[in-house]
Order: C-alpha cells, then sequence, then structure tokens
C-alpha cells in the first residue's frame, strides 16, 4: 500500500454529473485511482456504478466535473461557467488506454476467439496482422484458452467467452482495465475461472477498477473499495476497513443484504 500511495495517479474523478432522463444518477463522484491499484466498487443496484464507468470511458458524456486518465482530460469542466470538451479523437485517444469487460461479453459473434482479440490491433490500431496474431495467442494462452482459438462464441461457454473478452482488452495494451460486473452473468460454477484470471491480470500489475458484488475478489485482491450509494461514493477504505468495520449504516446494510 505504501508504495502505491505514491504512485502517479492514473484515474481522476471529481465532482462528477450524471442525468439519465429525470434521474440524477451521478451526483458528485470523486474517485482518484493510482497506477497499479486493484478499486474494487460495490453499491446497491441503481447507485451509479456502471453509470460511473460509462462516464469514464466516455461512452456517456458527464454533465458535469472532469475525468482524466493519465492527466489527459476526457470529461466537461463546467467549474467557473466554463463548459469543455475535446475533439472526437482526442477522447478517442484517451478511450484507447482503457479496456472495458462488461457483463455479458460484447463477443462479435461472427468472429472466432482468436478474430476477436486480433480485431482492435488490427482495424483500430493499425498494428501488422502478424504481431496482433502473437500476441493474440500469447493473451489466449494466458487465459486458458489457447486450444480454443478458432472457437466462436457460440461454442464456448459463458465463462470462456468472458475470459476471450478479458484477453480482447488486454489486447489493446491499456493502461487501465475496468470490469463492469463481469461475473454475474455467468452460471455460479464458471465464477471462479473469471475471478482466477482477473487475479493474474492484477498480479501483473494492471490498474484495474472492478464493479463487483464478489465480496471475497474484493477482500482478496482490492487495494480499495469503494461503496457507491444514490449516486455519490459513501465511503471507501481498505478491503477490512469497509467490509468488517464499515462506518455507515448504508454499507452495513448492502453487506448484510449480500451475505
Ligand atoms: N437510459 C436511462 N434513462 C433513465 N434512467 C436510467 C437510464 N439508464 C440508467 N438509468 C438509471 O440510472 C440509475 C443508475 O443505473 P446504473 O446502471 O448506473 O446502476 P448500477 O449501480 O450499475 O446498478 P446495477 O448494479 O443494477 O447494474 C438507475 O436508477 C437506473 O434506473
Amino acid at each position: 500500500m505504501s508504495t502505491l500511495t505514491e504512485a502517479p495517479t492514473m484515474l481522476r474523478v471529481e465532482g462528477v454529473h450524471k442525468w439519465m432522463g429525470h434521474n440524477h444518477v451521478l451526483r458528485g463522484v470523486d474517485l482518484e485511482v493510482r497506477q497499479g491499484e486493484i478499486v474494487c466498487i460495490l453499491g446497491p443496484s441503481g447507485s451509479g456504478k456502471s453509470t460511473l464507468l460509462r462516464c469514464i470511458n466516455h461512452l456517456d458524456p458527464v454533465d458535469g466535473g472532469v475525468v482524466e486518465v493519465e492527466s489527459e482530460r476526457i470529461g466537461y469542466e463546467t467549474r467557473r461557467g466554463t463548459l469543455y470538451e475535446q475533439s472526437e479523437r482526442d477522447v478517442a485517444r484517451a478511450r484507447r488506454r482503457i479496456g472495458m469487460v462488461f457483463q455479458h461479453f460484447n463477443l462479435f459473434q461472427h468472429l472466432t476467439a482468436l478474430e476477436n482479440v486480433t480485431y482492435g490491433p488490427v482495424k483500430v490500431l493499425r498494428r501488422p496482422r502478424a504481431e496482433a496474431v502473437a500476441h493474440g495467442r500469447e493473451l489466449l494462452a494466458s487465459v486458458g484458452l489457447g486450444q480454443k482459438e478458432d472457437s466462436y462464441p457460440s461454442e464456448l461457454s459463458g465463462g470462456q467467452q468472458q475470459r476471450v473478452a478479458i484477453a480482447r482488452a488486454l489486447a489493446m495494451r491499456p493502461q487501465l482495465m475496468m470490469f463492469d460486473e463481469p461475473t454475474s452473468a455467468l452460471d455460479p460454477e464458471l465464477v471462479g475461472e473469471v475471478l482466477a484470471v482477473m487475479k493474474r491480470v492484477a498480479e501483473g500489475g494492471m490498474t484495474m477498477v472492478v464493479v463487483t458484488h464478489e465480496i471475497g475478489f474484493a477482500r482478496e485482491v482490492a487495494d480499495r473499495v469503494v461503496f457507491m450509494d444514490q449516486g455519490v461514493v459513501v465511503e471507501e477504505g481498505t478491503a477490512s476497513e469497509v467490509l468488517d468495520d464499515p462506518r455507515h449504516e448504508r454499507t452495513a446494510s448492502f453487506l448484510r443484504r449480500v451475505r
């Protein structure tokens, strides 16, 4: 932990607001993630966790506040009355630094596992195909799917598809990986294999933000646990601080429910 507190800031979220229709979903969220840090975000359904990740990745624009990834600003600045937005090109460049893994895998169904993994490097980053294929094979092997490179998503289990999705995100060589409830669409017996891969990615030094209901994973892997409710960060701390001795009644009652 001591080295992490001195590590440079990878992600800074400051005073972020987001409206979805008439819903004030994010109400001034602050979050700082340092290089190499693993942050798990917990919170009840509807508290704004997915919306926060979408805002960080600029899949949804924020309505106020600042999002910076590696000091590159991809949010809006509404303080002091100035509204600020970067060009689409700058946003795309900043977004490329983030690997995103979704609940429902979102693989291309008409592409094999290896083609899913090489698609971004070849089509978006314009890397030579041979280099992308070699790296893609390495990544598929690292998630335990070396033998499945020619399989289509429909031929893979949910756990295998999610592992392909993780390899696909890593293939873009991101600086930050974000996971949005990556195991909640899986049959219980497949959850462990995906969490094991995520743990290995964390051990490799990746900076990670993980929205999850997997308390055991948070306890084992997270450097910091953040509890969100009703569009704000209610409390944060080490896993044992937040999970064993929550300061806030809202955190305590959520933990009683999920346990
Ligand atoms: N397109 C939309 N229009 C209006 N409200 C929306 C829209 N999308 C999401 N919301 C609302 O925003 C709030 C936050 O949703 P979000 O999905 O971010 O929560 P969450 O904490 O990730 O929940 P879950 O754990 O169920 O995924 C919810 O109240 C949801 O109903």
